[in-house]
């Protein structure tokens, strides 16, 4: 097996069970990257000097394909009504046929680390067929320095093949596609899927399986921090606005995606962001836009029109077109990944129903209710006429990357927002006006005003009027937004259909909320949405 680049020769593949591959290239540099996923014909070009790939058939993560070893170790402390099992033994025949699948392929290596803060970081071997999986995890996890490579000892492993092909049948899993993760031996298995997001969320799905057992929260979040030290966290479903708000040319962003908080303050899990570019603008997003015109940052399913320019209006591969990139592309970006205790915890949520005030401030009770509830809406969207959107209700922001039952994470949230003082938020991002199909998406501005008064703590200030179905604290009015915005119902022409839409979700959170009867106190129960009387 032929060596290139630079690693620590007492760890080679060999290590980890490889021996066949024709050629192993450990830690490439970006343009070597760009050099292997050009010349084999895995990716282009785009004018500006991204580089641009496409992962085929799936374009998103493969939450039904992703599988949890049941061993004796980690037995009692899987939560698994949440994690499908698989069987050690499949697991080991899965392991042996990927490694054999591994025998006169070109391996692409990267040793990489996750968690900003050494005594809770992870060492993580990436191993890829595609030069352009390596260049996408490089850009997302945190990159140790050269000289630090010759003495690197990979703690987990993950080895990524999207052209392996899983049988149901011998290895225990659903469809060709597999995700399988070994908690104990740290080990990850991929294939039959190119979308580069599964390499990420492995990595913090290990990290949510280590970290509370040592005292840290990890978080399904993105964080930022203000010119006084005050740290914010937004936790969010996808495509609530993590990475889109965190990129505030006011705040040092710390990352976009996945952090822990410990004794000493919050840190990145990561290195890099990876964000959505579908209608991605220039103008409402010009940190985001900048990081795609330059070379290094990867393009996942963008469409580059006649001259090489990416389109992002173009949807026709998928509408999760992304952009992934070393956090240093954003120009205040924290070169550390730490920031102290939060001041304040923001609940992101896209409601669809638009029945949502855009900002409401929340008692650490009803935090915990809406931290296990989880909500957000997806729009349905793709097919034709059809506007009803759908409720998703993801206990702590992230139900597929939680390993553990959430009592576990909620407990630990609970302890540290009373410990450390901090103002919780709920902001929809979402649909004004009406529901999807009627209404439009939060103006962005808009957001991003009310985000500014509640961290700056001037919000703390404003009248606050009690949501009746919510029973939160929702703002009259904020200096610099149109206050007619703050009180969704009205800005629904049709009031009756709104008292109508705001019943139906509160009945939703309702049966959703069930399950958490006798795992949470009273307090947390009682911060239910009440059930209110649709108005004639
Ligand atoms: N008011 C808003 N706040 C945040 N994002 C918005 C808003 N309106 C539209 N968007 C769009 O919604 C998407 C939010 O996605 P993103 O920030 O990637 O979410 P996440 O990181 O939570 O998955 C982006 O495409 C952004 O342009
Ligand atoms: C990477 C992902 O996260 P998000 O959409 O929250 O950015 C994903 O869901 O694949
Ligand atoms: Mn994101």
């Amino acid at each position: 097996m032929k060596a290139h680049g630079v690693f620590n020769t007492a760890q080679g593949l060999e290590k980890n069970g490889i021996a066949g591959a024709s050629a192993v290239y450990y830690n490439l540099s970006e343009p070597q990257l760009y050099e292997y996923a050009l010349s084999r014909g895995e990716a282009e070009l785009a004018a500006g000097g991204a580089l641009v790939a496409r992962t085929g058939e799936h374009t998103g993560r493969s939450a039904k394909d992703k599988f949890v070893v049941r061993d004796g170790i980690v037995e009692d402390h899987v939560w698994w009504d949440n994690n499908k099992p698989m069987a050690p033994d499949a697991f080991e025949r899965l392991y042996t046929d990927m490694l054999a699948a591994t025998n006169g392929k070109e391996l692409f290596v990267q040793d990489l680390t996750g968690g900003a803060d050494a005594e809770h970081a992870i060492n993580v071997r990436v191993v890829t067929e595609k030069a352009w999986h390596s260049l996408f995890i490089r850009n997302l996890l945190i990159r140790p320095d050269r000289a630090a490579l010759k003495n690197f000892a990979p703690q987990m492993t993950i080895i990524d093949l999207p052209s392996f092909r899983a049988d149901p049948v011998k290895h225990g899993c659903r469809t060709e596609t597999v995700i399988a993760v070994d908690l104990t031996r740290m080990i990850v298995l991929i294939g039959g899927t190119s979308y580069a997001g599964e390499m990420k969320k492995s990595v913090f799905t290990a990290l949510n399986y280590l970290l509370p057992g040592r005292g840290v929260m990890p978080m399904h979040c993105s964080a930022n921090v203000g010119p006084n030290g005050d740290a914010a966290v937004f936790f969010g479903l996808s495509g609530t606005g993590k990475t889109t708000l965190s990129a505030d040319p006011e705040r040092t962003l710390i990352g976009d995606d996945e952090h822990g908080w410990g004794p000493d303050g919050i840190f990145n899990f990561e290195g890099g962001c990876y964000a959505k570019t579908i209608r991605l603008s220039a103008e409402a997003e010009p940190e985001i836009h900048a990081t795609t015109q330059r070379f290094g940052t990867v393009l996942e399913n963008v469409i580059l029109d006649a001259d090489r320019k990416p389109d992002f209006d173009n949807g026709s591969l998928t509408e999760n077109t992304r952009c992934a990139y070393p956090l240093h592309f954003i120009p205040n970006a924290s070169d550390t990944g730490n920031a102290g205790h939060p001041a304040n915890i923001i609940m992101l949520t896209a409601d669809a129903f638009g029945v949502m005030p855009p900002i409401a401030k929340l008692t650490p009770a009803q935090a915990m209710y809406h931290f296990l509830s989880g909500y957000t809406a997806k729009v349905a969207g793709t097919e034709k006429g059809v506007t009803e959107p759908e409720a998703t209700f993801s206990t702590c922001f992230g139900a597929p990357f939680m390993p553990r039952h959430p009592s576990e994470y909620g407990n630990l949230l609970r302890e540290l927002i009373a410990e450390h003082g901090v103002d919780c938020w709920l902001v929809n991002t979402g649909w004004t006006g009406g529901a999807y199909g009627v209404g439009q998406r939060m103006p962005i501005k808009a957001t991003r005003a009310l985000l500014r008064a509640a961290l700056d703590g001037s919000l703390n200030a404003a009248e606050f009027r009690t949501d009746p179905n919510f029973g939160f604290a929702v703002p009259v009015a904020v200096a610099g937004v149109d206050s007619s915005i703050l009180d969704p119902r009205s800005t629904w022409a049709d009031k009756a259909a709104y008292d109508a839409q705001a019943t139906r979700l509160s009945s939703m959170f309702r049966d959703n909320f069930d399950k958490f009867e006798g795992h949470v106190d009273l307090e947390v129960m009682d911060a239910a949405p009440v059930f209110l009387e649709a108005a004639e």
